[in-house]
């Protein structure tokens, strides 16, 4: 069953060091905002989620008071893809931005005034490197994932090459190797936008005289282009609207004006201007190639990769996922690819929880002999004769039976290929007949390990024990199935 993680807060971390920013630059006294969830952190069950342009470390549950969960809600939590009964979920706010890590609007110890475009230049590996630091302050040394959508999927691939190992499993939704001149453009029209309003003032407005019209503008044209044309035919159509409180004295507007402007407007109320404009710059600098080749880029990297891409994302095309995919696999990673079939464009990675859920799940938490068994399969007891055994795999269409004890344990197991040689043989009982050495699996084991055991041994089932009694079974007939679905 899917749950929520309930009530969360957002926590703060001081870096003890200093943090080394690419640029030369040093950062002192970087505080890092974060939430956690689920497990305690021990090592190796740790997941790290890092967050697009505009989220922050409040991923899931809620905060008291707040209309809406975290921005990952979706899939994080009890029996989610992000399984907070098995794991330690930990998410930061990158710094550069303005959820409470440091970043521009940050008091600059030095002047005792926010550090406005004093702020030092940040890239996605500054990001990632601050991060670095503090799971090691918290006694952090390894991570069992990285996972990440857009700006979080860049961090994810980029502490794959930045701290090969360090993270062994990198999941990268609906993001690239680099950033393209499209994605240059569309971040050089919102920092114009911002750059452009007179509150901006070089960077050093007031608090409370931000720059937030440039800011709602350079919202309103960065969420075009996480829609889809699909999905604005869906949300919008040409359907008018009243004139709202936004209207520019026009009697009607369309649906899809109305619904910009609410985004404009809303994202001033929770982002700030300069770190809009740091945060645009990060992407645009992201790059992970070396001599213009992401196979040479990623051939440190050390992790298994889950890469995915939205069908109907026009700003991170699947070419973009599929071009990381290529590079992996000329340097022989370890990588498994999936185009999401969605309308929603390239929010889709925000949106599709039951995907997202499904492959992501699949990927961190591979399958148990549990998920597939057959449970309480059909049993005969070991005073039976070859005869009931043979109607009982007749009935019950089975070529495997466990044989039970009288009380209930497992005593042994018997084949219809057992029967064929006991009536050849003319046996009467099945006692005398039935294998006694019954090579067992635990609901636990992975599938993975339940196969290489079927296969080391030559045999086409295993009974399922739990304290010596049979809860299931798990045929190699079912395994191939599986494999097929797959
Ligand atoms: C990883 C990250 O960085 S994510 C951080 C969170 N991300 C964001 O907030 C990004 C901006 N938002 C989005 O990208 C999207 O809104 C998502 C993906 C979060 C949610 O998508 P959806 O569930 O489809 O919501 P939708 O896009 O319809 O937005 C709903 C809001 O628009 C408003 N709205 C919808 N239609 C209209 C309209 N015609 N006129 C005015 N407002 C409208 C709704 O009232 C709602 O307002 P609220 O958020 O204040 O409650
Ligand atoms: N909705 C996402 C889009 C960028 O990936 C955000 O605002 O962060």
């Amino acid at each position: 069953m899917r749950g929520s993680v309930g009530d969360t807060t957002t926590q703060y971390h001081r870096l003890a060091a200093p943090l080394h920013l690419e640029s030369g630059a040093v950062l002192h006294g970087v505080t890092i905002a974060y939430e956690q969830y689920g497990a305690s952190p021990s090592l190796g069950n740790t997941i790290l989620v890092c967050h697009a342009l505009s989220g922050d470390a409040h991923a899931a549950g809620m905060h008291r008071g707040d209309k809406h969960p975290g921005w990952w809600d979706g899939i994080i939590g009890p029996g989610k893809a992000l399984d907070t009964d098995r794991y330690c979920i930990i998410a930061t706010n990158v710094i550069g931005g303005c959820k409470g890590s440091t970043g521009p609007a940050s008091i600059n110890p030095e002047t005792g005034a926010p550090y406005g475009t004093d702020f030092p230049v940040v890239t996605i590996r500054d990001m990632v490197a601050a991060q670095h630091q503090f799971l090691i302050e918290r006694g952090i040394t390894e991570l069992y994932a990285v996972v990440g959508g857009s700006m979080g999927g860049m961090q994810a691939l980029t502490w794959s090459v930045t701290f090969p190992g360090f993270a062994r499993r990198v999941v990268a939704i609906a993001a690239a190797g680099y950033s393209t001149p499209m994605h240059i453009a569309f971040g050089a029209v919102g920092r114009a936008a911002i750059m452009t309003d007179p509150a901006w003032k070089g960077g050093r407005y007031p608090a409370n005289e931000r720059p937030d019209h440039g800011l709602s503008l350079a919202r309103m044209i960065a969420h075009i282009t996480y829609l889809s044309d699909q999905s604005m035919h869906k949300k919008f159509g040409r359907t008018l609207q009243e004139k709202t409180e936004y209207g520019y004295g026009f009697e009607t507007e369309f649906s899809v004006e109305s619904y910009l402007k609410h985004q404009g407007s809303s994202f001033v109320q929770r982002f700030d201007p300069n770190s809009y404009l740091y945060i645009t710059k990060a992407i645009d600098y992201y790059d992970l190639t070396r001599n213009g080749s992401l196979s040479e880029g990623f051939a440190n990297a050390d992790a298994k990769f889950l890469i995915l891409s939205v069908s109907t994302d026009w700003l991170y095309p699947p070419y973009l996922s599929e071009e990381i995919v290529l590079a992996l696999n000329s340097t022989g990673k370890d990588v498994q690819y999936t185009e999401v079939m969605s309308g929603y464009g390239h929010d889709g990675f925000l949106l599709e929880d039951d995907q997202m859920n499904y492959l992501i799940g699949r990927f961190l938490t591979p399958l148990t002999v549990a998920d597939i068994m057959i449970r309480d399969p059909p049993a005969i007891c070991s005073c039976a004769t070859i005869r009931a055994t043979a109607q009982a795999m007749i009935e019950r269409e089975v070529n495997h039976l466990p044989v039970l004890h009288p009380d209930g344990t497992l005593e042994g197991i018997v084949t219809s290929w057992d029967i064929a040689k006991a009536v050849a043989g003319e046996h009467l009982m099945l006692a005398e007949i039935m294998t006694r050495d019954v090579i067992c699996v635990s609901a636990a084991d992975t599938l993975r390990e339940a196969a290489r055991i079927l296969d080391q041994h030559h045999i086409s089932a295993l009974p399922v024990v739990e304290s010596g009694r049979v809860v299931g079974m798990l045929t190699s007939e079912q395994l191939s199935n599986m494999a097929e679905r797959n």
